[in-house]
């Protein structure tokens, strides 16, 4: 029977370590603010922000929930980024996704609107070139999340087999990046992939990010693998599962991260770290 990598465990040591950040800064008169923009009213969504500012609450970070209607024009969304990015008292904005049907076309155009140094989501461009080149800069949460998982869980990740399936911006690619950067051998897979199972067979940590119930089955798991579930589906109205059939591959990996309770909890622990990090980084150049 496989480790259980419980997301609430490693999410309360992450946000511990921000909740000492945020005092320090606090000491140094620095009040870290994260000003959250959602528009529509996506029941997902909601409860996501709201998971978002509660741990703001915990740790002493001043929250700010901008809910504008879902059909507010790009422009109105545009003219508030740019008074979030102006105002020196702000230094994380996130636009919470997905935007409603109206602005989805403009998604990108809107998050290379925020400014990069206060983008804790890790979304802008800027951002996403410096993960690729290995600089400094704000990670994307959820994959920041597993990493920090694993090497607080103590899993190897040099010399590793990485195996990821899905190819998105929001997590495949900066998962790749970011194990990459960490000397692991990465796979990236995708729905052209042939073999799929076999490549994943491979894999000393697989990560499953396709957006499909139960895809990862134990015929696709090498045994004492370590397995994180990245999926989020909603089967019914109370019942989330991730992307891997948990009983059977518990059975076969060496760990595994349950959905819920596994990275989702990771995704808003990071985004705080990322909080904190913004605070000292926009102190540092628009002055405290
Ligand atoms: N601007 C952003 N939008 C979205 C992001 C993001 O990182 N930034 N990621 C997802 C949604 N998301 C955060 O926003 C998110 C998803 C899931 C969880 C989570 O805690 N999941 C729990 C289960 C919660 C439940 O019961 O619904 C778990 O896995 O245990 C947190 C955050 C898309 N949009």
């Amino acid at each position: 029977m496989a480790r259980i990598l419980s997301g609430k465990e490693f999410a309360a040591k992450i946000k511990e370590d921000a909740g000492r950040a945020v005092a320090e800064l606090k000491a140094e008169g620095v009040h870290p603010r994260l000003a959250v923009v959602i528009v529509g009213a996506d029941p997902a969504s909601e409860v996501y922000v709201r998971n978002k500012q509660k741990a703001c609450a915990e740790l002493g970070i001043i929250s700010d929930h901008i809910a504008l209607p879902a059909d507010t024009a790009k422009e109105e969304l545009i003219t508030r980024i740019d008074a979030l990015n102006a105002d020196a008292s702000v230094h994380g904005i996130l636009v919470q996704l997905p935007l409603p049907e109206g602005l989805r076309a403009y998604e990108e155009e809107v998050l290379e609107r925020i400014d990069p140094r206060k983008d804790v989501d890790g979304f802008h461009p800027v951002n996403v070139g410096r993960l690729v080149l290995g600089a400094p800069g704000l990670r994307p949460c959820t994959p920041a999340g597993c990493i920090r998982m694993l090497e607080l869980a103590g899993i190897p990740i040099e010399g590793a087999h990485a195996v990821i399936i899905g190819r998105s911006n929001i997590v495949g690619k900066p998962m790749g990046h970011l194990l990459l950067e960490r000397n692991a051998t990465v796979t990236v897979c995708h729905s052209r992939t042939q073999n799929l199972a076999a490549v994943a067979r491979e894999a000393d940590i697989l990560v499953a990010a396709v957006g499909r119930p139960g895809f990862v089955t134990a015929d696709m798991v090498k045994p004492g693998a370590t397995v994180i579930d990245v999926g989020i589906n909603r089967i019914a109205p109370k019942k989330l599962v991730g992307d891997v059939d948990f009983n059977a591959v518990s059975e076969i990996a060496g760990a595994i991260t349950p959905v819920p309770g596994g990275v989702g909890l990771l995704t808003v622990a990071m985004l705080m770290q990322n909080v904190v990090q913004a605070a000292r980084d926009v102190t540092r150049d628009f002055g405290a």
